[in-house]
């Protein structure tokens, strides 16, 4: 038992509910409080893996959590206050979705509450007796069985982003199961440092089904291998290599020497390109707004032909590129599989100020690209507004020709990525963040 929880709370159960807790008072990052909190806290091992799907899976599920603490409680969950209100989603999150005991569940809640809010051990402890009562398929009949978003845990307007994105509406479920299952790790082997086979002989992974540079780890720190240390690999997601490789590897005509990444941080996608820019005697240049972003893609970077200018893209003025990379701050509605708690985070309301942002960015790297050259469009987002309608729409804006080059024959291994010219990858399909991917050539 950990002095600070009160005695009466196991490490692996503080730590989840301390996690719960920053995400929702602080508004912080449960891939950045949890670990934190694990070492701090001691907890390790079987414990640790505990306290991880207890806090990860909570965060998740809450959208959906918050329904049944609301009916058995008979009250929003807005008029519960906040330490007991995660005391609660914790305990239902046991409840309906682990195979913890009943009664081990609710006690340990109430115990939790003892600690955290003492005033509410009574109300904690009918509540969380009210949840047990019945399964989650029965809440899930009695709060709304036709309801996909309650049943997997997505808001509705992300249900409705989705089923407007997707080209086969019958695989909307697939894709909510697949955002509730957590991201394997790939690793990018850096092209000319280390080949894919023999970094999943040295990681005990195994060579990715589609990109040429893709490792996916089976389990493991990922920090931690010899590879990553050295610099002949980062992690990357397998989608994020395919849609910079298709960058890259596009045809343009004349000289192929000067690359653009105009929103490079953190710099996975810009240590990819200057591997292959090396290769290639072509330099990348990286701008980010950010600070203490643009500082990470100088450390992901480093030995490679890349400069990082640390501005606004919208405003970064050079000589003209042959390659220019836009991958677009976004929603991260592709990526929720990484972040259990973005989908509760992310507001409608956000879309407006982030396409006018991405349209104003990518208008930039029209600008910034010589006649001849190619511009990739990317987010990790498959919102239709972020996608389709914001290229749509800037090549509208744009004085000047652009052609939709066909995205699709750059990927070659990838099937079933959209009726082109641009990618469209998902999760349940492909195994990759859903990534968008537009190639624009200027006439
Ligand atoms: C989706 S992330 C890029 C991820 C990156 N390409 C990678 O693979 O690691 C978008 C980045 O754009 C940056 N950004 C936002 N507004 C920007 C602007 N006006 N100019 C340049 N960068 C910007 C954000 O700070 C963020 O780091």
């Amino acid at each position: 038992m950990d002095a600070r929880s009160g005695h009466r709370v196991d490490p692996a159960r503080w730590v989840a509910f301390q996690t719960i807790s920053a995400v929702h008072r602080d508004d912080g990052y449960a891939n950045l409080v949890l670990p934190k909190l694990l070492t701090e806290h001691h907890v390790h091992g079987l414990d640790a893996a505990f306290a991880t799907e207890l806090a990860y899976g909570t965060l998740r599920q809450s959208g959906s959590l918050d329904a049944v603490i609301a009916a058995a409680a008979d009250r929003g969950v807005e008029r519960i206050d906040p330490p007991t209100r995660d005391a609660l989603r914790l305990g239902a999150y046991q409840l309906l979705h682990t195979r913890v005991a009943t009664h081990a569940a609710t006690n340990t809640t109430v115990d939790l509450v003892r600690t955290v809010a003492p005033g509410a051990i009574g109300f904690a402890n009918a509540v969380m007796r009210r949840i047990g009562r019945q399964d989650w398929p029965a809440w899930l009949d009695e709060l709304g069985p036709d309801d996909v978003g309650l049943r997997y845990a997505h808001p509705p307007w992300v249900v409705r982003a989705f089923r407007d994105a997707l080209d086969k509406k019958s695989e909307l479920e697939d894709l909510l199961v697949a955002d509730n299952t957590p991201a394997p790790v790939h690793l990018c082997a850096r092209p000319g440092r280390i080949t894919a086979a023999d970094l999943a002989a040295e990681t005990g992974g195994t060579v990715g089904p589609y990109g040429a540079y893709a490792v996916h780890l089976a389990e493991g720190s990922p920090g931690d291998h010899p590879a990553v240390k050295r610099g002949l690999a980062h992690v990357q997601d397998e989608g994020s290599q395919l849609v910079a490789t298709a960058l890259a590897d596009a045809p343009v005509d004349g000289p192929d020497s000067r690359w653009l990444d105009l929103c490079a941080g953190p710099g996975g996608k810009s240590a990819l390109l200057g591997s292959l820019a090396a290769l290639r005697d072509a330099r990348v240049t990286a701008v980010e707004v950010a600070p203490h972003r643009a500082r990470l893609v100088e450390h992901a970077v480093r030995g490679l032909p890349v400069d990082v200018v640390c501005e606004d893209g919208r405003e970064f003025e050079d000589d003209p590129f042959d390659r220019v990379l836009v991958d677009a701050p976004c929603t991260g509605l592709g990526a929720l599989r990484r972040r259990p708690e973005a989908r509760w985070r992310r507001q409608p309301n956000d879309l407006p100020p982030l396409t006018r942002l991405q349209r104003e960015l990518l208008l930039a790297a029209l600008r910034l690209v010589r006649p001849g050259g190619i511009v990739a469009y990317v987010t990790c987002s498959p919102h239709i507004n972020e996608t389709r309608m914001t290229v749509n729409e800037t090549i509208r804006r744009f004085d000047g020709g652009i052609e939709q080059v066909d995205a699709r024959p750059l990927m070659e291994n990838v099937t079933d990525s959209g009726d082109g010219p641009a990618v469209q990858l998902w999760p349940h399909r492909h195994g990759t963040d859903a990534m968008f991917l537009s190639l624009l050539k200027r006439a």
